[in-house]
């Protein structure tokens, strides 16, 4: 049997020629992965040592003699191979199958199935016709087959393990290239200390050799000189060769001796390096293992990653089924309440189209009873009006000078002080006693249209002025002021005290809460915006207490100004026919004296459009921060001045497009006083002077209109200048008449309450509201553009009346008869200043002279003296139809000084139309022109002249 082996990397393959060999031996040791394990490393494919193959051969037969052990099949073989001394032609029948039996096949050896078939083959060829019989054929067939079919498995299995080797060798490969990297740094080093001690050994190996040579050469020569000890010279010759020889062989000896020691020391570098390496190799061992174990410890991560992920999707799938059956199950429901729904909500539509039909009839009826409803609110809006009509006419009824007493508590330590207030009556009646003159003869009693006690509250006392506020929204213009002597309780009543709750709120901020609210109310029918001003009149000057300008006015910054506030507000000053510019200092105020209520009193003070309460408050208490006060000896903090908050109103009717004007002034007057009691010199006294002046001209023009005098007095001071508009006939006006009720003021308290009380009987005439429609909007202004024409003229007329008389030589100003010449009015006594202000009542008077008049005991209970009323009434009647106002209107802007009108030889008057009496008119000379006449006639029933009415 020949046996060759291969070494393919560590393993073997051995290929057993010749037929001895049992192919299908399946625990053969070449099977693949069955390595010995202390195969050596060698080339692919290198032929195996002598010693191995030895081994190999011998592990060889012993697996034949266990194969040939273990089948018994191949037993039967081996007898029917046996049968060589025979025929396989002459094999009995029986013997033949038995061999076909695929068992016995299956565990015949090859070699003996080769044998078979040899055998059969050359029994064919010895017969001379070469013929084989039936049954050997088949035999033959038999054993072929199950040769070709050990052949092919064993192929097959040979390239299963021939794939294996090649998989494994590649991955030798790769390990041998990592470790060839890893070693490449060290193959130097190693080469190193491995080439040394070699070079070493060699030569003392060749040292050694050459060594022994010599000796070797030496001793035969040693004994060749023992043979030949003949000659002494020789003797010594050797002598001297020996110790030479002797000094060599120690040197080498010690070169020996120091190769040695050298290779020791090799010895031990090398050994050092190989522990050293050994420790690398450890290290990139143990490197490696860690890394190992870090992607073990990864993958069984990843394993564990993967096994919750499959358990977490198993829940979801779970989960996901679970839902698909709820959904399921709720589709199911739904279907079922769908066929419902559909039943019900055929059922439903029936329902439906039987209420439709009821509905329909109902609707019907609903429209005819709409109808009517519709008719009704139609006649809402007439209503209302008729509603604000009576509720004014109601107003006008109870007077439009309206009077209420307020009695101020006594102070926190004022407890215990006598007061004079003996009873208040809920009908306005006020009885005082005078401490001098105990029991009923000291008593005196007042009459008001109401009397609030100390205990009232501002919101009482609030209650009662509502309607008026109410009238300004309806267009009408409002005067509240507050009278009454220093510390009466002036402020309180119109503010309230410092940093007031909205408990403690005064008129002033309820008014313009109260009127925010109404603007709120009627927010469907009116459009409202509000503007304040807010001044004061000091010392006869009037400044404005809301400006931030602080450098001096500019010289004629009025008409500028005029415009953009009016233009601001949208107010229109087309019914301002009178306009009079007063210039006192660049530092003041102007004042313009009007005579339609829609006017600005004083144009010049800045105008704040506010949107709601708090604006108000805001602008209310910088004003008053602005206000001058100072102490007296009556009140530590006493108003000095008099504060005017001026609100302005202007409101849209959205259906029609009128506009309703309206104006409130809520004014605290400076505290009378007099001037000895409050004790003050100086400044001071020139404040007390002022105030007392301007007091006194209030109490004239309110008894000029209550004498229903002509000429009513506006011009004799600011104070009455700026509340004009508030203070005539189309104006309502409340007083509120402040009293201490401390003994000690007695004597001012019963002065101020006659003053009240007189005011209290002046009927100013019914108010009118300063409605405008769209159509009396566009006559009025067809009215300015004419009497602007018409003033045009008259000025050229003038202007060649005064040509005329000049040519005919005019005789000058005291020359000319008075009434002569209808425009010419010359130097008639109204414009003497002197005369002028006889008539006026105060020329001749000093400030305390005016005080005394105001608060004289001696003035009759009804109003003025005897000789103050002739005085008044004289006045007036050689005033004629003028006005004071008409006398400034003469004089240029340049020159205009309230003191001292310049007068001009000449006059134009023109006369307001809410002014104007039939008389002026009819007396007028210059008649104006049919076109003219046409239009005033048309507005005459709009713009009617006041008709002042008594109640
Ligand atoms: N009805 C009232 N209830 C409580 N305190 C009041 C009332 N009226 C006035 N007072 C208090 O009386 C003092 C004087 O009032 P106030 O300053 O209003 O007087 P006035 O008339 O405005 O004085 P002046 O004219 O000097 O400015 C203040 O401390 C005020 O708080």
């Amino acid at each position: 049997m020949d046996c060759r082996m291969w070494d393919i990397g560590k393993f073997q393959i051995q290929f057993l020629f010749n037929a001895g060999g049992n192919l299908s031996n399946k625990n053969s040791n070449t099977k693949a992965g069955n390595v010995p394990e202390d195969a050596p490393l060698r080339g692919p494919l290198t032929p195996l040592s002598g010693e191995e193959r030895r081994k190999a051969s011998s592990d060889l037969k012993n697996q034949q003699q266990s194969t040939t052990g273990l089948h018994h099949g191949g037993h039967n073989f081996h007898e029917v191979f046996q049968w060589k001394q025979g025929r396989y032609a002459d094999l009995p029948g029986a013997k033949i199958s038995e061999m076909m039996k695929s068992n016995s096949l299956d565990n015949a050896p090859t070699q003996s199935l080769l044998s078979v078939v040899n055998g059969i083959l050359d029994e064919s060829l010895d017969r001379k016709n070469g013929e084989i019989p039936h049954r050997v054929a088949c035999l033959l067939r038999k054993v072929v087959q199950e040769i070709e079919r050990r052949i092919s498995t064993q192929a097959d299995h040979l390239r299963t393990q021939n794939n294996l080797f090649k998989i494994r060798e590649e991955k030798y490969k790769s390990r041998i290239r990592v470790l060839e990297t890893l070693a490449a740094g060290n193959g130097e080093e190693i080469k190193i200390v491995t080439v040394h001690p070699q070079q070493t050994k060699v030569r003392r190996k060749t040292i050694i050799s050459l060594f022994e040579e010599k000796v070797k050469d030496k001793r035969e020569s040693v004994k060749e000189t023992d043979k030949h000890e003949t000659h002494e010279h020789e003797t010594s010759k050797h002598e001297i060769d020996k110790q030479a020889i002797k000094q060599e062989t120690e040197k080498h000896i010690c070169e020996i001796a120091s190769l040695k020691q050298e290779l020791e020391m090799a010895k031990t570098i090398h050994k050092q390096q190989c522990l050293e390496m050994q420790k690398e190799t450890e290290g990139v061992k143990a490197g490696l293992q860690a890394r190992l174990n870090e992607l073990e410890s990864l993958l069984n991560d990843s394993n564990n990653r993967v096994k919750e992920l499959e358990t977490s999707a198993k829940s979801k799938c779970q989960s996901w089924s679970m839902k698909v059956n709820t959904y399921q199950s709720f589709m199911d429901s739904q279907f079922h309440a769908m066929r419902d729904l559909r039943f019900t909500s055929n059922a439903i539509k029936q329902e439906l189209l039987k209420t439709q039909k009821s509905y329909f009839e109902e609707f019907n009826l609903l429209e005819v009873k709409l109808k009517a409803l519709a008719d009704a609110a139609g006649n809402y809006r007439e209503v209302l009006n008729e509603n604000r009509k009576l509720f004014n006419e109601i107003q006008d009824l109870r007077g439009n000078i309206r009077v209420f007493c307020r009695v101020r508590p006594f102070l926190p330590g004022q407890n215990g002080k006598q007061t004079i207030v003996e009873s208040i009556g809920d009908n306005g009646q006020l009885v005082v006693t005078n401490p001098a003159k105990p029991g009923k003869e000291g008593q005196k009693t007042f009459k008001f249209n109401k009397v609030f006690g100390p205990a009232a509250t501002q919101g009482e006392v609030f209650a009662d002025i509502q309607p008026f506020i109410q009238s300004v929204v309806d267009g009408y213009n409002v005067c509240i002021f507050a009278y009454g002597q220093t510390g009466s309780g002036k402020t309180y009543t119109m503010t309230g005290p410092n940093d007031a709750t909205e408990e403690e709120w005064g008129v002033n901020f309820r008014a313009l809460n109260n009127l925010f609210k109404i603007s709120q109310n009627r927010r469907s029918t009116f459009q409202y915006e509000v503007g304040v001003q807010v001044v004061e009149i000091y010392n006869d000057q009037v400044r404005d207490l809301l400006s931030n300008r602080t450098g001096p006015a500019k010289k004629y910054p009025f008409f500028h100004r005029i415009h953009s506030l009016f233009k601001c507000f949208s107010f229109r000053y087309y019914c301002c026919d009178i306009v009079i510019f007063v210039f006192l200092n660049p530092h003041t105020m102007g004042v313009t004296s009007i005579s339609q209520p829609n006017g600005l009193a004083v144009p010049d003070a800045s105008m704040h459009p506010v949107l709601s309460t708090t604006d108000v408050i805001d602008l209310i208490n910088l004003g008053f921060k602005n206000r001058t006060v100072s102490a007296t000896a009556l009140n530590e903090r006493s108003s000095r001045s008099h504060s005017i908050v001026t609100v302005h109103v202007r409101g849209k009717d959205l259906k029609a497009g009128n506009y309703i004007y309206g104006n409130l002034h809520l004014v605290d007057l400076a505290g009378s006083e007099r001037v000895d009691r409050s004790e003050v010199t100086g400044d001071r006294l020139k404040e007390a002077q002022h105030i007392n002046k301007s007091l006194s001209s209030l109490g004239d023009v309110i008894f000029a209109l209550a004498q229903k005098s002509p000429h009513v007095p506006y011009r004799n001071s600011k104070l009455t200048q700026v509340l004009q508009s508030s203070l005539g006939g189309q104006a309502k006006t409340l007083m509120f008449v402040q009293l201490n009720p401390d003994v000690t003021s007695y004597s001012e308290s019963l002065s101020t309450l006659k003053f009240a009380e007189r005011v209290s009987g002046v009927e100013l005439g019914a108010a009118r509201s300063s409605k405008e429609g769209k159509d009396v909007k566009e006559l009025m202004e067809q009215m300015a553009s004419l009497k602007d024409t018409i003033a045009k003229k008259d000025e050229e007329i003038e202007r060649l009346h005064l040509l005329k008389d000049l040519k005919n030589g005019y005789p000058g100003i005291d020359g000319e008869q008075p009434g002569t010449g209808s425009l010419r009015y010359d130097s008639s006594p109204i414009y003497r200043p002197k005369t002028r202000n006889r008539l006026l009542g105060h020329t001749e008077k000093t400030v305390s002279d005016h005080y005394n008049w105001f608060h004289s005991d001696k003035r009759s209970e009804t109003g003025s003296t005897d000789d103050e009323k002739s005085e008044i009434t004289d006045a007036a009647l050689s005033m004629g139809t003028e006005t004071d106002d008409s006398a400034e209107y003469v004089h240029s802007p340049e020159g205009v000084s309230l003191g001292k009108p310049k007068v001009v030889p000449k006059v134009r008057v023109l006369q307001k139309p809410a002014q104007a009496s039939p008389t002026s008119k009819s007396e007028s000379p210059r008649a104006p022109s049919p076109a003219i006449k046409k239009t005033l006639s048309s507005s005459s029933n709009l713009v009617k002249p006041v008709v002042r009415k008594k109640v």
